[in-house]
């Protein structure tokens, strides 16, 4: 198993052109946030836009919108109802997550259903929360769907659901066994996070239990779609986002008993910030 090594986000998190402009740094599906769970779908939202997308859209019970619309009004407000602009916007996606505070009720399996049966093979969808254990108790009534491009983002409880290895048998070769049959990539979310990809075993140096937090795993998600929007598609992109995401609580949690993920989520452009490199350094680590 590899650590996850400091340099990834002066690798990964270049200086942006001049010419540019907000269709350049991606779009953002991000679905989720059931009447209880509002709270989750607007900080998956907020750290979405604080790492840098382009474009986010935020596709939830309409009883959410306004405290979406309050604290991140840079994102877009669809009802999770509307299928039809829900489509359209799915088409136009980079990024598309699902799953914080989604919820497990058969309005929340048909979400998940339909964004498998539309993924583009050229789309990342990362599945994360309530998406995990409704792809893991109903995985055989979902439609067939590409594997490689998803990104599951389970705590060690959703990865029992979605693996069948209980939390005291999570060994890295089971892991790495069960990696291989979902066919997509895994990141394992506890004390020191493990990322399963399909050739390569990464662990996070970083990481502190004044995180834990409920939202944080809300928050990574966003941040791991932040980075996908605008960066390449590859691993290093997914290793940057966990490390920076640990990094910045890290250095929250000297002065501060407990992190919270809104103070994480407004520190994000701070901390991309010092490590903005100027050379195209990026590698590919797949
Ligand atoms: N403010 C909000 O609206 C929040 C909404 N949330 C949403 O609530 C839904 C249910 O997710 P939950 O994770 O709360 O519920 P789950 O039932 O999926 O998992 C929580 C259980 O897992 C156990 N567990 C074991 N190992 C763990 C580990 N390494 N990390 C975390 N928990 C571990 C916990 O003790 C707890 O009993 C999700 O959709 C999630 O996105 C949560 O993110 C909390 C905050
Ligand atoms: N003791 C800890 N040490 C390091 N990281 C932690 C610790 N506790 C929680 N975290 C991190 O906080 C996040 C929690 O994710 P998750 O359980 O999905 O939260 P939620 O669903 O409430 O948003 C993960 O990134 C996890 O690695
Ligand atoms: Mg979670």
């Amino acid at each position: 198993m590899k650590l996850i090594y400091a340099e990834v986000l002066t690798q990964t998190i270049q200086k942006r052109p001049e010419h540019s402009h907000k269709g350049s740094y991606g779009q953002v599906v991000i679905i989720g946030g059931n009447k209880q769970y509002g709270g989750a779908i607007q900080l998956c939202s907020a750290a979405t836009v604080y790492s840098g997308a382009g474009l986010t859209t935020t596709v939830t019970d309409v009883q959410n919108h306004a405290a979406v619309h309050a604290m991140v009004p840079e994102t877009m407000v669809l009802d999770w109802n509307d299928t039809k602009a829900v489509t359209n916007q799915l088409k136009k996606a980079t990024v598309i997550v699902i799953g914080p505070g989604l919820g497990l009720e058969q309005g929340a399996f048909s979400l998940l259903s339909f964004v498998l049966e539309h993924l583009q093979t050229k789309q990342i969808c990362i599945i994360d929360g309530s998406a995990i254990t409704l792809y893991a108790e109903h995985k055989e009534h979902l439609p067939p769907h590409p594997t490689q491009n998803l990104i599951f983002t389970p705590h060690e409880m959703e990865w029992q659901r979605l693996s069948g290895i209980t939390i005291a048998e999570q060994t890295p070769e089971k892991n790495r066994q069960a990696q291989q049959q979902l066919g997509a990539q895994i990141v394992l979310k506890k004390h020191r996070t493990e990322i399963y990809t399909a050739k390569q075993t990464w662990k996070n140096p970083l990481g502190t239990p004044a995180m834990a937090t409920g939202g944080m795993g809300d928050t990574l998600a966003g941040m791991i779609a932040g980075f996908y929007a605008q960066f390449p598609h590859h691993t290093q992109t997914l290793l940057a986002a966990v490390y920076l995401h640990s990094f910045i609580a890290e250095k929250i949690a000297q002065t501060h008993y407990v992190v919270l993920p809104s103070t994480l989520i407004k520190e994000i452009p701070l901390a991309m910030k010092l490590f903005e490199s100027f050379q195209e350094t990026r590698t590919s680590l797949h």
